[in-house]
């Protein structure tokens, strides 16, 4: 799959501007906040229907004006097909070949942010492993869903006098729905480590590994007693607390994942740059999980990766682990391009928001 065309109009800082793109790597550079991450934004955005850098419609809008629109021809094998959005400031309309309908492809972006998945929150590393998850498997999705509506009731319960039997019924819905989602988080993560440590090993300095490790909140996974057992019985201890506090306070809404080395969480000790890498090893991971279970290529977006490494790992990135799949690059500097096969790419010079040279 790839993205042969796109058009923007008022999105971010880029005006009106239509773009063909290379089947391989297409670069975006410039001078800083010109708005090569915009650009990149949006093949994210056509291709998952979410943006990684928030989710207000105001903030995608071009500032001073009322509507953006993002459309893309996308190629797939043989086939070929139109996707547009039209973002308003209350409403998006999605359309796939002129139907309305939302499709997610298979887009992997790295982004800066993305550091907040090793050191920020544990609400980030859940949120990484439910997109992942649900993109590989729409059933998790609904799950997620039925999940965060029981909860939400169960939360309201526990505020109101105590109505046992009513509380007992939705802390097994809990136990029950939540405990396939940990499976499915275990059994991603399962997935996930091998390519992980892959990658991590060839893009960072340190030789000692880094263990991909689900912590619960409060309750058992070590095989010795069924999962949804394990939580309700954690949940019913917590009873107390919970009515005390009004909020459900164990269950995969609390769970954590963990970046293990040498048996220290990274999440308060990686630095800046392992931080970096850490999450660049995780996305590649995750493009690699996708490759292996759906059998398909992913197009893979790169925010400001080239400019922290060194030429051996540039190498590795454009020549070892993207074999076919198109990749954007967004870039300050073109030194490392000679690293990259002539022919096969594409350089679009953006500034002030426009693509003014399409080398
Ligand atoms: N809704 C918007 N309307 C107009 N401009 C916006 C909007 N949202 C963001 N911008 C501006 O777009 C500019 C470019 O942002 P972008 O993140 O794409 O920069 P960049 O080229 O990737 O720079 P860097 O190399 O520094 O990361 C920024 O100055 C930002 O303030």
């Amino acid at each position: 799959m790839y993205f042969e065309r796109l058009a923007l109009l008022n999105w971010r800082n880029i005006e009106d501007t239509e773009l063909t793109f290379g089947k391989r790597f297409n670069v975006f550079w410039g001078g800083n906040a010109q708005g090569k991450s915009n650009l990149l934004e949006a093949i994210f955005f056509l291709g998952r229907g979410f943006s990684p850098r928030g989710n207000r419609n105001e903030d995608f809008i071009r500032w001073g004006k009322t509507q953006a629109y993002l459309g893309a021809t996308i190629r797939d094998g043989e086939l070929f097909f139109k996707k547009e959005v039209k973002i308003g400031l209350e409403a998006r309309d999605w359309r796939l070949d002129n139907r309305k309908e939302k499709k997610r492809d298979c887009v992997v972006g790295y982004f800066p942010d993305d550091l907040e998945i090793i050191s920020g929150n544990p609400f980030k590393r859940r949120q990484f492993l439910d997109e992942a998850i649900s993109f590989i498997s729409p059933t998790y999705r609904l799950l997620l869903k039925t999940y965060g509506d029981i909860l939400q009731q169960r939360n309201c319960l526990l505020k109101q006098p105590l109505n046992r039997e009513l509380l007992d019924v939705y802390t097994e819905k809990i136990a029950e729905v939540g405990s396939r989602i940990v499976k499915a988080r275990l059994k991603y993560l399962a997935l996930l480590s091998p390519f992980f440590e892959k990658y991590r090993e060839r893009i960072e300095d340190k030789a000692s590994k880094v263990i991909l490790r689900y912590r619960t909140s409060g309750y058992a996974v070590n095989g010795e007693i069924e999962i949804g057992d394990a939580l309700f019985k954690a949940l019913g201890d917590a009873l107390p607390l919970d009515r005390e506090r009004g909020f459900t306070s164990c269950g995969p809404h609390r769970d954590d994942l963990e970046f293990i080395r040498e048996n220290r969480n990274l999440r308060s000790f990686a630095s800046w740059g392992e931080q970096k890498t850490l999450a660049l090893a995780l996305r590649l991971a995750e493009a690699s999980v996708i490759k292996s279970t759906k059998g398909y290529g992913v197009v893979i977006l790169l925010d400001d990766v080239f400019s922290d490494l060194d030429e051996e790992r540039r190498r590795f990135l454009l020549r070892d682990v993207f074999r076919e799949e198109q990749v954007f690059i967004t870039t300050t500097e073109l030194q490392w391009k000679k690293l990259l096969p002539e022919e096969e790419t594409r350089s679009f010079y953006l500034e002030r928001g426009r693509v003014i040279k399409d080398a």
